[in-house]
């Protein structure tokens, strides 16, 4: 959990987490970026989490629908060819509102894939598995990955590189290389003064690279035959093969592939290190070692772009045009600027790929870009139109159904202030069969417009809040709105609903929580019976008050407030949270109210009746309560 302390985030920041899942970090940033918000605002920060396994990032997916977050984009790609949606300022596409031309963040979470050796206490069978092989095999990808993360960074923005390995060649010897390609855009931040409780030691100036049982002091000494496999980034100091002419050209190896230059560093003790360092500031990175505060052990580094990285950073021209259909007057023209430049996916994140979908009724193999609607938004530029198609993802589409999103706001009485305007979002190019709705924050729209513009270069499989959701069953056909405010959705849109809600006494909350479906007859409020038998037939928000009566007057929000989605029918009301979510809602319920002795508690009267005048009257099949 120490990597995003060190990122200093602000609730404006966007934010890119480049290897994201299974999300605990991720977590942690979204909440620095609500934690200052006011009840019923958006941050105008965001996240994008970023991972390249679709498993691992479906997990991340399921954990965040608990933070109810709108201001989160989950993408699927390989981090060291993460895109950069570079916008042409003078390309015609662009949105007339459109404040962004560019994909770069104001903080990097670069949480690396490791050897993971740091973990050895809590996962003693890695004790088995690891070699000194697993961490260099992972080097190259990490530079890899944190150069990419640097080049997405804004001038001026910070860097967390880190890693659970006690490893140099996956730690050090990455910011060596790192520091060292990037001719002096990238400083190496002293964090010393931060988090001053937490006990960190400095990271290494020198060290050995293992191969094969050797002791390697410098990238000279490395036998050609394992010159692909030992990188000269690997060592302290760095350097080429082609100045590394000692051994190789001018030694034969033995019959192992291994000169005998080499054989004698074998035994690290009987040789020193060389003088030869990095020169960076190395002890300026985090070494975190279990016996110093009963951790695991970890890495961590904090970068800071000072300018922009220099061009020969850049990838090869040849491999991004084979791979990447590009807008004709996007490309080449910005050479000399890396974060522009390198901002391609490869050819691999074009795959198909087994995300699941989001919408209910479609299935993997769809083709999900419309055409159609990027060719609206892109007039007359045919190679755009054909982009982005993400095959097996859902597609990501602005929803603008003037009547349904006049029903929704009116049957709620959603106020003014909660903007709609393109904030609506759907998984599904057929709009008028759109089971859910997402909601994005105005950060999270800019970016999905900017993706639109570009091709969409994002491969998107998750975007938003779920806010509302289609009730198909019967009693959903004959609502007024056939739209109910989803669980996750509901504590987004409660400061902002002036209609179908009401505040319920604890007793009769409790109730609903117990019986999941009350009649209004039965409610111990008389008055909160009565006013629920006069709501519109459908969902409605039943708000936890105090007192024994339900209160009349205007209901005030903030983030205490305990709210709950039902549906009123023709003589119940009926719960709508899952059957997990009633338990637990009903188990902290009694915790806080347990002293309250209540005689009417008594059920008898109450459930079964109940039930089967719930079942048997709405069919609810798509209700969330209790498999109803
Ligand atoms: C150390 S874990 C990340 C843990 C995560 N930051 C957290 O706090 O929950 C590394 C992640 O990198 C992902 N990964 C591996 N190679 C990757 C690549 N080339 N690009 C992006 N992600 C990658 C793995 O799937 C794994 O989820």
């Amino acid at each position: 959990m120490v990597p995003p302390l060190f990122l200093d985030i602000r609730s404006n920041h966007l934010v890119l987490d480049m290897c994201a899942a299974p999300g605990s970090k991720t977590f942690q940033l979204l909440e620095i970026i609500h934690k200052s918000t006011e009840t019923g605002s958006l941050p105008e920060g965001m996240v994008i989490a970023n991972d390249l396994d679709i498993q691992r990032c479906n997990l991340l997916i399921h954990q965040a629908k608990r933070l109810c977050t709108s201001n989160l984009i989950v993408t699927n790609h390989e981090a060291q060819n993460f895109p950069g949606c570079f916008l042409n300022r003078n390309y015609d596409a662009m949105e007339p509102d459109q404040s962004i031309d560019q994909l770069l963040f104001d903080r990097v979470l670069c949480d690396v894939p490791c050897s993971g050796d740091g973990t050895l206490r809590k996962a003693p069978e890695l004790w088995r598995k690891w070699n000194t092989g697993t961490g260099n095999g992972l080097h190259n990808l990490q530079v890899l990955i944190a150069i990419r993360g640097l080049s997405l960074l804004k001038v001026g923005g910070r860097m967390v590189y880190s890693t659970c390995s006690m490893n140099p060649i996956e730690n050090e010897a990455v910011v060596a290389e790192v520091l060292r390609r990037s001719g002096g855009s990238i400083e190496l931040v002293d964090v010393s003064s931060e988090l001053p409780q937490l006990i960190r030691r400095p990271g290494l100036k020198r060290w050995k690279v293992s191969d094969k049982g050797l002791w390697l002091v410098s990238c000279k000494d490395v036998p050609k035959s394992r010159r692909t496999v030992v990188l000269p980034s690997m060592f302290p100091a760095g350097g080429s093969y082609q100045d590394a002419v000692r051994i190789g050209d001018d030694t034969t190896d033995d019959a192992n592939g291994i000169s005998e230059d080499v054989q004698a560093v074998e035994n690290p003790v009987m040789h020193e290190f060389t003088d030869e360092d990095s020169g960076f500031r190395l002890e300026r990175c985090m070494r975190l070692v279990p016996h110093d505060q009963n951790t695991g052990a970890f890495f961590v580094a904090v970068l800071q772009k000072v300018s922009p990285l220099p061009a020969f950073q850049v990838k090869p021209r040849k491999e991004v045009d084979n791979q990447h259909v590009e807008p004709a007057n996007q490309r080449n023209e910005h050479a000399q600027e890396l974060q522009i430049n390198d901002n391609e996916p490869n050819a691999a994140d074009l795959e198909i790929s087994p995300v699941t979908c989001e919408e209910g009724d479609s299935n993997g193999a769809q083709e999900p870009c419309d055409v159609e609607n990027i060719a609206k938004i892109i007039p007359g530029n045919r190679k755009l139109q054909s982009r982005g198609r993400w095959r097996g993802i859902d597609p990501v589409v602005f929803f603008k159904d003037e009547v349904i999103i006049s029903t929704i706001k009116t049957f709620y009485g959603i106020d003014e202030k909660f903007p709609f305007d393109g904030h609506l979002v759907t998984r599904n190019n057929d709009t008028s069969h759109v089971k859910r709705i997402y909601y994005v924050s105005k950060s999270v729209k800019d970016v999905l417009e900017l993706n639109f513009s570009v091709g969409q270069q994002l491969k998107i499989t998750s975007v938003g809040l779920k806010i509302f959701e289609r009730q198909t069953s019967l009693a959903g056909i004959f609502a007024s709105c056939a739209f109910r405010i989803s669980s996750e959705g509901l504590p987004l849109v409660l400061p902002h609903i002036t209609k179908q809600i009401l505040r319920a006494s604890p007793i009769d909350f409790k109730h609903l929580l117990q019986y999941r479906a009350v009649k209004f007859a039965d409610f111990v409020d008389a008055e909160f019976g009565e006013r629920a038998a006069n709501l519109m037939p459908g969902c409605c928000v039943i708000v936890l008050g105090e007192g024994n009566k339900a209160a009349t007057k205007t209901l005030r929000v903030d983030k205490s407030t305990i709210a709950i989605g039902c549906w009123k029918g023709g003589a119940t009301l009926t719960l709508m949270v899952t059957e997990l979510d009633r338990q637990e809602l009903l188990e902290r319920f009694l915790t806080r109210f347990d002293t309250e002795k209540d005689s009417s508690m008594n059920g008898n009267n109450l459930s079964n009746s109940v039930g089967d005048d719930v079942q048997d009257s709405y069919g609810n099949d798509d209700v969330e309560a209790n498999g109803c």
